[in-house]
């Protein structure tokens, strides 16, 4: 699960989101319907805090472009968007008709349904067909780890220098810690951590947020 900051208390975290700006209706009611919705998936949302955080970080950019990889039922692409300006862009790739149906809906709610353009197609497909240019001031990834090493691979070309990615779950619940995870998921985010490290293209700081959150700038 990933609605809060792993390693703080529920104490703390409770403080935390209290002392932080409100989140507003639209992101609650899309994260209780995801709940009711799906409630074996809905741990996959990003939390409160996270996306917080990435609407500022967004808006601190002056980002105008920006590409997400996973989109699930639409909270981090809302967090995302709201940080653009009105002629902003986001593209979001998914491969759940299903689960972007929702996020269809509240897009429309957040107001946002303009700048944000889906598409449903295994991301690493969508991503290459892209021209291989400074397109997008900003990444974020949050889809199947052991797709991770490929996205970033995908997306470093097509970030602007100065430009920033984030990446999500690169804790995968603390189990990078454990010898004994072996999962591909596990080692797909372990490969990723330590891909991103050796990256002479970017400098990059792992962030306690959520499940752990990858925040990298392109040089
Ligand atoms: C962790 S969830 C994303 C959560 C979302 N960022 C949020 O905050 O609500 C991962 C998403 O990646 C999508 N996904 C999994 N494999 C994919 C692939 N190969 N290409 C594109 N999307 C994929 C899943 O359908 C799912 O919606």
């Amino acid at each position: 699960m990933t609605r809060s900051s792993e390693n703080l208390s529920p104490e703390l975290h409770e403080y935390l989101v209290a002392h932080s700006s409100p989140v507003d209706e639209v992101l609650v009611d899309l994260a209780a319907e995801t709940r009711r919705l799906f409630p074996a998936s809905a741990g996959m949302q990003i939390g409160p805090e996270q996306g917080l955080f990435m609407t500022a970080l967004t808006r601190l950019m002056g980002a105008r472009d920006v590409v997400e990889v996973g989109t699930f039922t639409g909270y981090s692409s809302i967090c995302l968007a709201r940080g653009l300006p009105s002629d902003g862009t986001l593209l979001a790739c998914d491969v759940s008709e299903e689960w972007t149906s929702v996020a269809r809906r509240y897009w429309q709610r957040a107001g946002v349904a303009d700048r944000i353009d889906l598409r449903i197609a295994p991301a690493i497909e969508t991503l290459r067909a892209l021209p291989e240019e400074p397109l997008f001031d900003l990444a974020f990834i949050d889809a199947d780890k052991e797709g991770y090493v490929g996205y970033w691979e995908a997306v470093v070309p097509r970030v602007r220098s100065g430009g920033a990615l984030l990446v999500d779950n690169v804790f995968s619940h603390n189990r990078v810690l454990d010898p004994a995870q072996t999962s591909p998921a596990v080692q797909g985010i372990r490969d990723f951590n330590a891909h991103a490290l050796a990256d002479e293209r970017t400098e990059t700081v792992l962030l306690p947020i959520g499940d752990g959150l990858t925040l990298a700038r392109k040089r």
